[in-house]
C-alpha cells in the first residue's frame, strides 16, 4: 500500500540544516495497522507527513497504492490525498461547526451535494459511537469524543490509509483504549490501512502487526510487534521495550520473561501470589506499568528462577490470568 525507498527529508540549508530523515525504506501492507514509535525527535511526525506530501522529501521515493506521490500532478495529489486521510493529537476540528458539519467538511470541498454529504456524516457519526452528537460543537466534547468526530471526519472520504500522528497522546489511559479499539474494529469492517505514529509502545503493541523503530531520523528495527518486542537487537529497541533499562546479561542464571498487562489486574498481587501460590520468587528486572484505578497496564521483564520445572509453574500460573499476555525473552536479547 505504501513503499517508501531511500527517503531522506532535510529541513533548512547550511549550517543550520537539519536532516530530520536518513535513508528510509519501509513498506505498510494493505489492510495492516503499522506502527512507527520512536522517542521525542526521532522523525515520526516528519515521516507519516512524507507519506501525504505534507512535507516534501528531500530524496527517495514515496509510492502509495502504486503512485509515486512526489510526481504528482496538483490535481492528481488532490486526489490522491483524498485516500490518505490524517487524524492528530490536537483533533483539529473546527470549532464553529457542529460535529456533523465537521464531518461534511471534507464532503463540501469534494463537491459531494449537502443532502448525500449529511447522510454519510450521519452513517459515519454512528460508526464511531456518537450519533447523539450530531448537533454538538467541538467545545462540549470531551477529548476521547472529540477524536471520534476526528476519526469519522477522516473516513468521511473513503480513504484507503489512515494516517494517526500521536492520535491518543493526549488521551487517558481508558480513552486511548478505547479510541485504539475503535481504530482496530476500523481496519477490520473496512478494511482501511492503519499507521499509527506514537511514542508510547503500549500503544504499538495494542493494535499493530508490524512496527518500525525510528531512531535518529534511521529505522533501527523493523518487523513484527512480537519478534521485536521479545527480542530487540538493536540500543534503539531495547530503549524502548526495556525503558528501565534492564540488562538481560546481567542474570544470567535466570528464564527472563516479558508480561504485558491489558488492564485485567494489578501486578503487585501477581507477583505476590507467584511466590505464595506457586512458591516461585519472581525478580522485577524492569517495568513500564501504570497502576490505574487498580488495574495496572504496560510491561514488566521479570527474572523466573533457572530451575525449569519452577519456571515452567510460574509461566502456566501467570499464563492463567486475565488480560495478561506473557512472553520469553531470549537472553541474548
Ligand atoms: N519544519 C521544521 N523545520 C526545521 N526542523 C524541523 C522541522 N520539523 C521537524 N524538524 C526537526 O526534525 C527532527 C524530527 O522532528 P519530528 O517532529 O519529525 O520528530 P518526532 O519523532 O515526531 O518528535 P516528537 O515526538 O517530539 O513530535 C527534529 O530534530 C526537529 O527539530
Amino acid at each position: 500500500m505504501i513503499q517508501i525507498e531511500h527517503l531522506s527529508k532535510t529541513f533548512g540549508t547550511g549550517e543550520g540544516a537539519v536532516t530530520a530523515l536518513n535513508d528510509i525504506t519501509l513498506s505498510v501492507e494493505a489492510g495492516e495497522i503499522f506502527g512507527i514509535i520512536g522517542l521525542s525527535g526521532a522523525g515520526k511526525s516528519t515521516l507519516v507527513r512524507c507519506m501525504n506530501l505534507l512535507e516534501r522529501p528531500t530524496g527517495g521515493s514515496v509510492r502509495v497504492n502504486g503512485a509515486e506521490i512526489t510526481s504528482l500532478r496538483p490535481k492528481e495529489l488532490r486526489q490522491a490525498r483524498r485516500s490518505i486521510s490524517m487524524i492528530f493529537q490536537s483533533f483539529n476540528l473546527l470549532m464553529q461547526r457542529t460535529c456533523l458539519k465537521n464531518i461534511c467538511f471534507p464532503l463540501e470541498i469534494n463537491g459531494v451535494g449537502a443532502e448525500q454529504a449529511k447522510n454519510r456524516a450521519m452513517e459515519l457519526l454512528d460508526l464511531v459511537g456518537l450519533s447523539d452528537k450530531a448537533d454538538a460543537y467541538p467545545v462540549q466534547l470531551s477529548g476521547g469524543q472529540k477524536q471520534r468526530i476526528a476519526i469519522a471526519r477522516a473516513l468521511a472520504t473513503d480513504p484507503k490509509v489512515l494516517l494517526c500522528d500521536e492520535a491518543t497522546s493526549a488521551l487517558d489511559p481508558t480513552t486511548t483504549q478505547s479510541i485504539l479499539a475503535l481504530l482496530k474494529d476500523l481496519n477490520e469492517k473496512l478494511g482501511v490501512t492503519v499507521v499509527v505514529i506514537t511514542h508510547q509502545m503500549s500503544v504499538i503493541e495494542e493494535i499493530c502487526s508490524r512496527v518500525a523503530i525510528l531512531d535518529g531520523g534511521s529505522v533501527a528495527e523493523q518487523g513484527r510487534v512480537e519478534d521485536i518486542f521479545s527480542n530487540p537487537t538493536t540500543d534503539a529497541a531495547r530503549r524502548l521495550v526495556y525503558p528501565g533499562g534492564a540488562q538481560i546479561e546481567q542474570f544470567p542464571a535466570q528464564r527472563v520473561v516479558r508480561v504485558a498487562f491489558n488492564g485485567g489486574s494489578a501486578y503487585e498481587p501477581l507477583i505476590a501470589s507467584l511466590a505464595i501460590e506457586c512458591g516461585v520468587k519472581a525478580n522485577i528486572l524492569g517495568a513500564d506499568t501504570r497502576n490505574v484505578n487498580g488495574k495496572a497496564f504496560g510491561t514488566m521483564l521479570l527474572g523466573l528462577p533457572g530451575d525449569p520445572n519452577e519456571a515452567a509453574k510460574a509461566l502456566s500460573y501467570i499464563r492463567a490470568q486475565p488480560d495478561v499476555t506473557v512472553e520469553e525473552v531470549e537472553e541474548n536479547a
